[in-house]
């Protein structure tokens, strides 16, 4: 753990629960699909490459979705989702490795098993083609790293600031996250993204997380350099329960295909900004 700042007190309960949790029999070994073949489509077909979550709740969502996850999924992938994150912490997300197989089985985009995977053992709970490695929280990055890439993972490494970013990068991660949500008051701010963005070298693929409500957030931070974007709360608008999340993909998948401008326009009868 390279954890010296402070954590929100849920922050602290999710690595509890982390380190409570067991893992898996045996050791997976994954036939991946490709982020960078999905990515390379959804530029290819003009949608601005978004990894959609789906993310029952979570301790900052202002409610519970109950939907059949599988149903998430798919109306996410209808909205033009390259790829499709699944939280699979059970006490703070509403997850599960099951939603995750049942979602990897229903789809044909790759799909990232989001969770907080602190030593190998926890690799091995359910195939997914990308693994979460959350940089603050593991001790041997470069291990897990390799760990990951030897069952078939394609490891997401998550970072917070410039020196996570360096430690993610001697660890030889190729997939970078960075998240704007901040770990010690879970505060999203983009300009998180925007100051640690220029000092990725070109060849790592990289991926804005958290905080991207509207499609002028999606096109801030694709202008910042976000090869990919990964969003949860706009696309499950847990407030509004029964929210169309078709609607909400495609908002952002489309954020580039009309924009001339920042001003607002309208779009599929939506006002979009
Ligand atoms: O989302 C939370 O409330 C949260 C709280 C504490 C630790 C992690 C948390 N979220 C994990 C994530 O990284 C996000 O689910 C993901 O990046 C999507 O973020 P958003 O689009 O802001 O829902």
């Amino acid at each position: 753990m390279n954890s010296d700042t402070e954590l929100a007190p849920a922050v602290e309960s999710i690595l509890e629960a982390a380190r409570e949790r067991s893992g898996g029999e045996g050791v997976v070994d994954v036939d991946a699909r490709s982020l960078s073949d999905a990515l390379a489509d959804a530029e290819a077909e003009g949608r601005v490459p978004v990894i959609a979550e789906v993310k029952p709740t979570s301790p900052t969502a202002d409610g519970t979705r109950a939907d059949d996850p599988v149903e998430l999924a798919r109306a996410m992938v209808e909205g033009g989702a390259a790829a499709i994150s699944v939280l699979t912490e059970p006490t703070h997300f509403g997850g599960s490795p099951e939603a995750l197989s049942r979602i990897r089985a229903a789809v044909d985009v790759p799909v990232l098993r989001k969770d907080f995977v602190l030593e190998e053992a926890g690799m091995d709970v359910v195939e997914a083609d990308l693994l979460l490695l959350i940089a603050r929280f593991v001790d041997d990055l470069e291990a897990l790293v390799t760990a990951a890439r030897e069952r078939g993972f394609q490891p997401l490494v998550e970072v917070h600031d410039r020196a996570e970013l360096e430690t993610a990068l001697e660890a030889g991660a190729d997939i970078i996250g960075v998240n704007n949500r901040d770990l010690a008051r879970l505060e999203v701010d983009l300009e998180t993204f925007e100051s640690v963005a220029p000092e990725a070298p070109d060849d790592v693929t990289l991926i804005a997380e958290s905080g991207v409500s509207s499609p002028a957030d999606a096109r801030r931070m694709r202008e910042a350099g976000a090869d990919a974007l990964l969003v949860g709360s706009a696309i499950m608008d847990h407030g509004a329960g029964d929210s169309d999340v078709t609607a909400n993909t495609r908002r952002l998948t489309r954020a580039e295909s009309s924009t001339t401008s920042e001003t607002t326009r309208a779009y599929d009868g939506e006002t979009q900004t």
